[in-house]
């Protein structure tokens, strides 16, 4: 199975760009699509999964042609969108159950075994006659999971699921995408960097409606290591404008308090500390100091 996106283009009616050429392909497994706020990932879920239509280009999952057969493409997809509205008083069993039939799950006891197995799954049988207004958000984007996984599809999209997770349920929510991802695509949009780093081996980077990374983490790393280095400034107003001045600074962030730069340097920088590359710096490079586009 594999999802192949040609030359597709979006603006919006506002001239935002927010597809501008994207080039991807993907294969069977887990896919992280990573970028910053507005980078234009989910204008590209909502085009894979026939909500929206591109400007010009071409998707397509297998033989099917996405744009041009909807009704194909849904037999086979599964959605969950960032913006997951649910009916607060309606308990999750009944929902689905709803949600199932308009999926074309029309035999009664096809879809009660189907609902009772996605309940399951995602760990909310005990939680199925409570109304989903009272659900916690782990527990909503669990419900949100369920509801993408019925009719078993072979392309899942799933958007920024982990924003607003605590810790605990984002590890709960890692667990359950890890074990549906045999036998799918498994598209996952998010800014968080941890999220790729826990699930995928393959990656894109987006910034600005272009794919500015495409490739398996281990590569992207690769690439960059031996070039990453780590400055901890301790005269702060000074050393942070000389820094900044003079080095290519990908990233600046707090460490126990202290600031921390990290600086992408081909040269030697005998001053600072050479440090391990890791996915952050990955991210960094390349929305900061993109060298190409795909
Ligand atoms: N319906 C719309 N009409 C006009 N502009 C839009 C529309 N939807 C998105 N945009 C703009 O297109 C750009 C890409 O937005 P998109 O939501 O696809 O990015 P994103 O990577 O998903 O970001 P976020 O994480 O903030 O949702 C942004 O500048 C956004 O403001």
């Amino acid at each position: 199975m594999t999802l192949i996106i040609q030359n597709l283009s979006k603006t919006y009616a506002n001239d935002v760009k927010a597809l501008n050429n994207v080039n991807l392909n993907i294969p069977n497994g887990i896919y992280g699509l990573l970028g910053p706020n507005g980078a234009g990932k989910s204008s590209l879920m909502r085009t894979i999964a026939t909500i929206q239509e591109p400007d010009s280009g071409t998707v397509f999952f297998n033989n099917i042609d996405v744009v041009n057969q909807k009704d194909e493409i849904r037999q086979v997809l599964g959605y969950l969108p960032q913006e997951f509205g649910v009916y607060p008083k309606v308990s999750a069993e009944t929902l689905l159950n709803h949600l199932a039939l308009l999926k074309g799950i029309t035999d009664s006891k096809q879809r009660k075994d189907t609902v009772a197995y996605l309940l399951e799954k995602t760990n909310l049988t005990s939680h199925k006659s409570k109304g989903l207004g009272s659900y916690s958000i782990g527990m909503k984007q669990r419900f949100g999971i369920a509801q993408a996984l019925l009719g078993n599809p072979e392309l899942l999209i799933v958007d920024e699921p982990t924003a607003g997770l605590d810790l605990a349920e984002r590890n709960r929510f890692y667990n359950l995408l890890s074990n549906l991802s045999e036998d799918r695509v498994i598209i996952l949009s998010t800014h968080i960097v941890e999220d790729v780093k826990e699930l995928c081996k393959k990656m894109a980077i987006m910034n600005k409606g272009q794919v500015v990374y495409e490739g398996r983490l281990v590569d992207a790393i690769n690439d960059i290591d031996g070039f990453i280095y780590e400055a901890m400034p301790k005269n702060k107003d000074v050393e942070v404008e000389f820094l900044k001045n003079g080095y290519n600074v990908i990233s600046e962030k707090m460490k126990m308090g202290d600031p921390v730069f990290h600086i992408y340097s081909e040269k030697k920088l005998e001053q600072f500390k050479l440090v391990q590359a890791d996915l952050e710096d990955v991210y960094f490079k390349h929305i900061v100091s993109p060298t190409q586009t795909f």
